[in-house]
């Protein structure tokens, strides 16, 4: 989590522009649709559709259970909007509320594998919304209305969960409600207070906040220690301007009348409302050891940074995800869905929902394994002030929160499918979700917390430039623009990008002080490579993976980035007159492909073309290393054309020699091989095989020559849709990274977080 004690700012992750290029780039939007099964031949035809498709028909009129079966129904949830109260933004409109509701459809792909679309629905009559949802219950497992302002959304939720039989769950609602109850809870238990004589002031009457008091009240907190206000102030019993019956049900006795009278002496705070609703004064004023939630989106009530110049004794959370304690909805619909479709439950009661505080509460109170540091950033938090929550990328959520919920969901009899083996429905959860995501986050915080300089050597082009702001932007580092000033002053201008921002720094290596030690050092290695005094002077004043690989040589930058101008190969070559293996270490480079919820190794992708027996074995060890540097407990497959011996042939002896030299180095990895891609990869195949020594499918793929190791990954991209990153160079005695030709900012800054991980 970010040290925010020493910044005036949190890490701004993003500038408008990227969000926009972000929302641009490929395919517009976040979100595609993909088929499941084969659509090939005609007798896939036959069966997808006429005639094949009558029979499941018939069935599910028979048995409308079996939609479960025979459709997508089952895992596929729709997340509605009209676009009224869009995060902390107000009432902008069904259609602007789209990316949110897009960004709400992948958190539940990507955080529990639940399918989700989303409807933009254009209407702010409460009657036609309630209509236009009604009759939609056959397409989807359950309903999650987004953003709708309050007082509608109560109407439109209650009204929905009477006329269907699935859940319909307002999130902003509910999921808000869960993980700020969850958040309290911890945060009561750690400043010793009871639930029952706590004062707490809730800004805001919306959805959010209607529904956070409802739950609290529900969970034994004292009514009459509760005021909530609203734009007009506090809500007292009597007040009759800015009213409604939902919030007339929380009316306060109270004298207090404003924010400021009702904070004064307060031990919580709950802001639901707007940024910047809390003064510095209204802080000052709260309780001794204030409990302090400013959950306004995208901007807080009050920022930490405001309220620790104020105070230090507080227990601070936002929605945020750059802040500790991040108390926002995505800890809680996705996993909350994902334990109601798997038990087909009709709804989401309350039973379920006190279920999910319990587990979310609980969780942040456990230790954190070893295997689940990677998400806190390699740090492992204990339960205090600055964590009290667990964060989104912990992959303990996907299991620990399902299974609380599905539970809940059968004991209080809404749940349509019974699951006996609980321990064996949390195992499934957990591989359900690659952690991916949250190793490349964890890599990205432990950056942040020590910083890097990274040369970046191709700094006139213009991709290289955007990714270099968005590292300095990210607070990742010091992003140095190796080239001719004017020209990258030029580019920048042209594609308008602001060079006056702290962690930008400009060389020029025609003008840089440095240039006769690079010289003396590049001399020196190269004079018995056949390169005289003037060859070295050339590559240092004209060429610039000459100059950056030497700055990053002599200490003059932690790491390098470079690749865009040149093919990988030369690259490479320049940076290895510059640089040494590690002692004890191959070169060699390392691609992952992140293919539907599943990451893969696949090694060397980058340097050995027809790697003898013992280079392969070197591959498996230095492949197995970076996967478990990167939290993976590697599971290394040497592959070939064969499978075990069958059929025999020259490239596949050399692999099943390397297995044998890794026998004898006694490594301390699983690993098998000779085998074909599909054992690798597939369980089922591979139990054809029992005496196989890798305990599930491979993570890391060891190809037997280079030319299958860079074919396979550029089909798994262009046709597989897979995402691939890398090659990522590792063995060298300095961090340096290469990306392709063409390579997009966003990947350029994703190498340069990796070069300065790996210096580090
Ligand atoms: N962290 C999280 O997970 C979540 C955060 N939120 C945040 O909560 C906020 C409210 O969302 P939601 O409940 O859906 O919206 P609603 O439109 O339903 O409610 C907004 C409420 O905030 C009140 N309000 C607005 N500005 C102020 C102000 N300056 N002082 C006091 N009250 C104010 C409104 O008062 P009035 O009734 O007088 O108009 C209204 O009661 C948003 O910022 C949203 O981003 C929401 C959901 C989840
Ligand atoms: C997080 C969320 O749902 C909101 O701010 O509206
Ligand atoms: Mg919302």
């Amino acid at each position: 989590m970010p040290d925010i004690d020493n910044k005036d700012r949190p890490v701004t992750s993003v500038t408008d522009q990227e969000a926009l290029d972000f929302h641009a780039m490929g395919r517009p939007g976040k979100l595609e649709i993909n088929p499941t099964k084969p659509m090939a031949t005609q007798r896939d035809l036959s069966l997808a559709y006429s005639p094949g498709v009558a029979v499941p028909v018939k069935a599910i009129a028979a048995d409308p259970q079996t939609a479960y079966d025979y459709t997508a129904r089952g895992n596929m949830v729709a997340v509605i909007s009209n676009g009224t109260a869009i995060l902390g933004l107000g009432n902008l409109g069904a259609l602007a509320s789209k990316p949110v509701m897009e960004g709400k459809s992948v958190l539940f792909k990507r955080f529990a594998d639940v399918d989700s679309i989303d409807l933009e629905i254009d209407t702010e009559n409460v009657d036609e919304f309630i209509n236009c949802v009604r009759f939609l219950g056959p397409s989807f497992g359950g309903i999650n209305l987004e953003d709708i302002k309050a007082p509608d959304c109560f109407v439109i939720e209650s009204r929905l969960r009477e006329l269907m039989d699935i859940p319909v769950f307002h999130d902003d609602q509910h999921g808000t409600a869960i993980i700020a109850a969850a958040g309290l809870i911890n945060a009561l238990e750690l400043t010793g207070r009871d639930l029952k004589t706590t004062k707490l002031v809730c800004n805001g009457a919306g959805a959010a906040a209607i529904a956070c008091v409802e739950l609290i009240k529900a969970m034994g907190f004292a009514p009459e220690n509760i005021i909530l206000c609203d734009t007009k102030g506090v809500i007292y019993q009597g007040r009759t301007e800015g009213m409604n019956q939902w919030k007339s049900a929380h009316a306060a006795k109270t004298d207090a009348r404003t924010l400021e009278e009702a904070m004064n002496g307060a031990d919580v705070i709950f802001g639901l409302s707007q940024k910047g609703a809390f003064s510095a004064e209204m802080i000052r004023s709260m309780a001794d050891r204030p409990i302090i939630f400013a959950m306004a989106n995208p901007d807080p009530e009050i920022t930490p940074e405001e309220v620790a110049r104020i105070r230090d004794d507080a227990i601070m959370a936002t929605g945020r995800s750059d802040y500790p304690n991040q108390v926002n909805n995505v800890l809680g619909f996705p996993y909350i869905f994902r334990g109601a479709l798997d038990v087909r439950a009709s709804t989401i009661n309350d039973a379920m929902k006190i279920a999910a505080v319990k587990a979310l509460a609980n969780l942040a109170r456990e230790d954190v394994p070893d295997d689940v540091v990677a998400a806190y950033q390699g740090n492992r938090p204990r339960f205090g002030p600055q964590y009290i929550i667990p964060v989104p990328f912990d992959p303990r959520l996907i299991s620990a929160i399902p299974v609380a919920v599905a539970e809940a969901a059968i004991e209080s009899g809404v749940a349509r499918k019974v699951i006996t083996d609980m321990a064996g429905y949390a195992r499934e959860l957990s591989a359900r979700r690659d952690p991916i995501a949250s190793t490349l986050a964890s890599l990205y915080e432990r950056v942040r917390r020590r910083p890097k300089r990274i040369v970046f050597a191709e700094a006139e082009e213009e991709q290289v430039l955007r990714a270099a702001m968005s590292y300095a932007n990210q607070q990742l580092g010091t992003a140095i623009l190796l080239g001719r000033e004017d020209l990258i002053r030029a580019t920048a201008e042209r594609a308008g990008i602001d060079l006056n921002r702290p962690g930008l720094e400009i060389v020029n290596a025609r003008i840089s002080t440095r240039v006769e030690a690079y010289i003396d050092y590049l001399y020196a290695r190269l004079q018995r490579r056949g390169y005289l005094h003037r060859d070295a002077q050339r590559l240092i004043h004209n060429d610039r993976n000459h100059f950056a690989a030497t700055m990053v040589a002599l200490g003059d930058a932690d790491g390098m980035v470079t690749g865009i101008t040149r093919n990988y190969s030369t690259a490479l070559e320049d940076v290895r007159r510059c640089i040494d293996e590690k002692p004890g270490h191959r070169v060699i480079g390392v691609s992952l492909a992140l293919c539907r919820g599943r990451t893969v190794f696949v090694a060397d992708t980058a340097v050995h073309d027809m790697p003898t027996a013992e280079e392969l074995a070197d591959i498996a060890e230095e492949a197995a290393g970076l996967a478990r540097r990167m939290g993976y407990q590697p599971r290394v497959a040497l592959l070939a054309y064969s499978t075990f011996g069958h059929p025999s042939g020259e490239r596949s002896e050399r692999v099943r020699e390397a297995v044998k030299i890794l026998d004898r180095r006694r490594v301390d990895f699983e690993y098998d091989g000779e085998m074909a891609a599909d054992v690798a990869l597939n369980r089922k195949v591979m139990e054809q095989y029992p005496f196989c020594r890798l305990s599930g499918p491979a993570n890391v793929l060891v190809m037997p020559a280079f030319h299958s190791a860079s074919i396979s990954t550029k089909m798994l991209q262009e046709l597989g849709g897979s995402t691939v990153i890398g090659p990522i160079l590792v063995g060298l005695d300095k961090p340096v990274q290469i990306t392709s030709m063409g390579a997009k900012d966003s990947d350029i800054v994703n190498m340069a977080a990796i070069a300065a991980y790996g210096g580090s």
